[in-house]
């Protein structure tokens, strides 16, 4: 089976400081990538610059709130970036594609697998998968935290072996980069180093989460058996190097032994998304775990617990305790203790949203 790795490029990596696209730079990445491609590595590449790329195209007629700025923004850089990806990898021969998702596409297992299977199509058509969030449509809780958060996920759902996070700084540092005495983390062992008091909550100008999400996603990738590496995308040739394993300044997350199956990743790597727990009799969990399309009913609840709206994801629970499934319930959990044992009433999860481990 090929290696099949997850680049994430940092919006300050892609502009210069006037705000135009580095061109250059973008070049140069994308000269490594299809190396990488040609040595039969899969790459999928989740970038982000659409919203820094926008910015220098237009002049907003009047003063723009955040949400309307980076709608506009990103709605006219997203097109400028991809065109240039589109070009600069044609040029090696290689055809890339897009795929925009938001937050709610992991949230749905249906979207979670619709992407999954665009992303292997592409994969095995030889495409490159150029992914980033769908700025223009997601706003405030539909938002990922920022792209750092998107590439763990993507790697999670594709069983990537690595997740390299390209930034504009060598690696995590021990202190404000910017102070002599600061020294980079080489390797990271998750079992044993916690260093998130090292992290300023300083970023780049550009920057959405800076490093602190940087760090929370490598922990979760690594923990699912990922490695991780943060690394700067200006230092030459670093993609290829890394691959290689040559010894360059970066910081590496040790993966842990154990790989989880997708849709355990799915839930390890949203853990916004399950918000509580319906417990359930022994007469529905047998109706779920047959082959039977059906949803699951008030009547089989037997015990509601944290605290939840309408739409969020859910564990279930059966009598024993053990987890049965996910899904997305259709009450509050106010709602849902209201309904516990009635019969009548609608679905707690329906079908289309349920997933049933088996
Ligand atoms: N301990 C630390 N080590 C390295 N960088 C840090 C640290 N604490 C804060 N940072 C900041 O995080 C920034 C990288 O995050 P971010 O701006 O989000 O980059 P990107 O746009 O590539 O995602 C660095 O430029 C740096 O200013
Ligand atoms: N989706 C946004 C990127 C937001 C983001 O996460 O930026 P960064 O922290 O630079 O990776 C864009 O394309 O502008």
């Amino acid at each position: 089976m090929k290696e099949r790795i997850v680049v994430k490029i940092g919006s300050q990596i892609l502009s210069r400081k006037d705000g135009m696209l580095d061109l250059t730079r973008m070049s140069a990445l994308v000269d490594q990538i299809a190396e990488l491609h040609k040595n039969n590595i899969e790459v999928i590449l989740v970038s982000s610059g659409a919203v820094a790329s926008g910015k220098s195209e237009i002049k907003a007629k009047a003063k723009l709130d955040t949400i309307s700025a980076r709608q506009l923004y990103s709605s006219i850089g997203q097109v400028k970036l991809i065109n240039r990806y589109y070009d600069l990898f044609q040029q090696q021969g290689i055809i890339c594609g897009q795929i925009l998702v938001t937050k709610e596409d992991f949230a749905t297992r249906r979207h979670y697998l619709n992407q999954r299977n665009c992303m292997s199509v592409m994969l095995d058509n030889k495409v490159i998968p150029i992914v980033n969030e769908n700025d223009a449509i997601s706003v405030n809780e539909l938002m990922f935290t920022d792209n750092d958060e998107l590439s763990g996920l993507v790697a999670a759902m594709m069983g990537a072996k690595k997740l390299i996070i390209l930034s504009n700084i060598d690696g995590i540092y021990s202190d404000n980069p910017s102070k002599p005495e600061a020294y980079i983390f080489r390797e990271i062992d998750i079992k044993k180093d916690d260093i998130e008091n090292c992290i300023q909550s300083s970023k780049s100008a550009t920057g959405r989460g800076g490093m602190t999400t940087k760090y929370n996603v490598a922990r979760r990738a690594a923990e699912e058996g990922i490695e991780v590496i943060i690394a700067n995308g200006r230092r030459d040739n670093i993609l290829v190097d890394l691959i290689k394993g040559k010894d360059v300044v970066s910081t590496r997350f040790k993966p842990s032994g154990k790989g989880t199956n997708s849709i355990k990743k799915w839930i390890a790597h949203s853990d916004g998304f399950t918000k509580g727990e319906i417990h359930i009799n022994k007469c529905a969990a047998e109706v779920l775990l047959s082959d039977k399309a059906v949803s699951l009913l008030p009547v089989g609840v037997t015990k509601i617990s944290g605290n939840f709206e309408a739409d969020d994801i859910v564990r279930i629970i059966d009598e024993k305790g053990k987890q049965v499934g996910i899904g997305r319930t259709s009450y509050s959990s106010e709602k849902a203790k209201e309904t516990i044992g009635k019969n009548n009433k609608k679905a707690i999860v329906h079908y289309d949203y349920l997933y049933i481990e088996k």
